[in-house]
């Protein structure tokens, strides 16, 4: 079937990412990130007092320095990758459909902005907007904030777009082939390890007792990618990192687990990251060096970090199909 695509684009949407790695840049962002009552729903009587008293005067002086250890001569991994993943999408969509659509980048904390890419697709005549989050799983604090950021940038609009919002991919089957590819890869080229952790980052448990379907979805995500690679149950872990705050969140916890594991005699570790489209701080310098450090340390002899799809063909190629999909809603 053919379908006239002159009035289609496509918002490539990620979580963000500062604009330079040092105390001010993280601060800006994190102000804004950590703003967002999706993320933190703390009654703000009691969330701003100490978000702008202890958190935005501490953490962008730490966080900063963890950034400076992963910024590269293109910038944040994040939104290099994020622009790699822009350029390769236009492509493959051209070429799969002999004709332009524009695809733009908007992240939901930092820039370019929901509403920029949303201005920018609107430049080129787009009137038909696919919204493709890159977070497989659906989670009130990653996707709900897109929906409200794209609301809240055409308030302001005479003439709104007609949108549809990818809401979630986590058991798509050329996903999970993806994944599986990039660990069958991994093995071939470096053997395997005693077991394959699959770390996903959390959310605060009161978030999924409360209707979330994230740790259901991040769950349902590595039994499918551990049924494709043929492992059997003690074969793999699901655990969830980057925990914030007080409160409890998903468990078991990433890094409680890694410590735990050499004890239990599992001394290597393949360690993959499936809720991450890019690499970023939260692969790239917590589980890849943190976590890692933390294992060896407890006693584990080899430790290998799985980068995410990123910009592999079979990634751009399920993008691009998600964003068919969606155009033949319209
Ligand atoms: C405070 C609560 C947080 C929730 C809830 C949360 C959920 C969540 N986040 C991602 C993806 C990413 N998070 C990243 C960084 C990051 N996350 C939090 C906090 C929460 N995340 C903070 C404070 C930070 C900034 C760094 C820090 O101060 O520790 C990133 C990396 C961005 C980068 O620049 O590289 C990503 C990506 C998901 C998928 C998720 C829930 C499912
Ligand atoms: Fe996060
Ligand atoms: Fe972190």
């Amino acid at each position: 079937m053919t379908q006239d695509h002159s009035r289609h684009g496509v918002l490539l949407v990620a979580l963000g990412t500062p604009d330079s790695p040092t105390p001010a840049g993280v601060r800006a962002f994190l102000k804004e990130f950590l703003s967002d009552p999706r993320v933190v729903d703390l009654n703000p009587l009691i969330w701003k007092p100490v978000l702008y008293g202890i958190i935005l005067n501490v953490r962008p002086r730490k966080v900063a320095k963890a950034y400076q250890s992963i910024w590269t001569e293109n910038g944040s991994p994040l939104m290099h990758i994020s622009k790699l993943q822009q350029q390769k999408l236009t492509e493959k969509l051209e070429a799969m459909t002999d004709w332009p659509i524009p695809v733009e980048l908007g992240m939901t904390y930092g820039n370019p902005s929901l509403s920029t890419g949303l201005k920018r697709l609107q430049e080129q005549n787009v009137d038909k907007v696919v919204v493709l989050p890159v977070f497989p799983q659906y989670s009130c604090s990653t996707v709900a904030p897109v929906s409200d950021g794209l609301a809240k940038a055409m308030l302001t609009r005479r003439n709104v777009p007609e949108v549809r919002m990818q809401k979630e991919y986590h058991l798509d089957p050329d996903y999970i082939s993806a994944l599986a590819d990039s660990v069958r890869r991994h093995w071939d080229a470096n053997g395997r390890a005693d077991k394959l952790l699959m770390s996903f980052h959390g959310v605060p448990q009161r978030y999924v007792d409360e209707g979330d379907p994230y740790e259901m979805q991040c769950h349902a995500t590595g039994d499918a990618l551990a049924e494709a690679l043929g492992l059997s149950s003690d074969e793999y872990l699901v655990t969830f990192q980057s925990r914030f705050g007080k409160e409890p969140w998903l468990q078991p916890y990433t890094d409680e687990t890694v410590n735990s594991l050499p004890k239990q005699g599992v001394k290597s570790l393949d360690v993959i990251c499936p809720a991450f489209s890019a690499d970023c701080l939260e692969t790239l310098e917590e589980i890849a060096e943190e976590v890692r450090d933390e294992f060896l340390e407890a006693g584990g002899e080899r430790y290998q970090y799985i980068p995410c799809l990123n910009d592999d063909d079979a990634h751009i190629e399920l993008m691009a199909k998600l964003a068919l999909a969606q155009m033949q809603g319209f």
